[in-house]
């Protein structure tokens, strides 16, 4: 069974979709970068990210990821961004109840596309 399957799928993306939003807002180290975000489309930014980091179905490359995140690189996100994320969404998990082991592998998969976000 795939890490997303085991997750939930969908449902659990759904279900962890507003916790995360709420603790990426409330997070200071980090929410600086959303203040200006489109909140309609928001909520599918959240579920396309969710998908990726459950190592579910998405439609994203690399390329996609170095695009989508140029504008913020340029705003100084780095390294301690990308974990602050990590660990919102660990802490997200956990709140779901999800076991310790599943919550390292969805950081395993967040971290094959430091590189690309961060446009290293
Ligand atoms: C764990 C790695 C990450 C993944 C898988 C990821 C995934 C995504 C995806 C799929 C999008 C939507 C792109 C689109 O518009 O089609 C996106 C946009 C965005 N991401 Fe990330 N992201 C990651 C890390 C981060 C980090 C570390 C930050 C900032 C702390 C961040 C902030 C944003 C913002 C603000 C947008 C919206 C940009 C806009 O609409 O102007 N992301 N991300």
């Amino acid at each position: 069974m795939s890490l997303y399957q085991q997750l939930g799928g969908e449902a659990a993306v759904n279900a962890a979709v507003d916790i995360f939003y709420r603790k990426v807002l409330q997070d200071e180290r980090i929410n600086r970068f959303f203040s200006g975000v489109d909140m309609e489309k928001q909520s599918a930014k959240q579920k396309a990210f969710l998908t990726m980091a459950f190592g579910g179905p998405n439609h994203y490359t690399g390329a996609d990821m170095r695009r989508g995140h140029a504008h913020l690189v340029a705003q100084g996100l780095n390294d301690s961004h990308f974990d602050a994320v990590v660990e919102d969404l660990g802490a997200t998990l956990k709140e779901l109840g999800v076991s310790d082991a599943l919550i390292a592998q969805v950081a395993a998969v967040a971290e094959t596309t430091r590189n690309d976000v961060l446009g290293k």
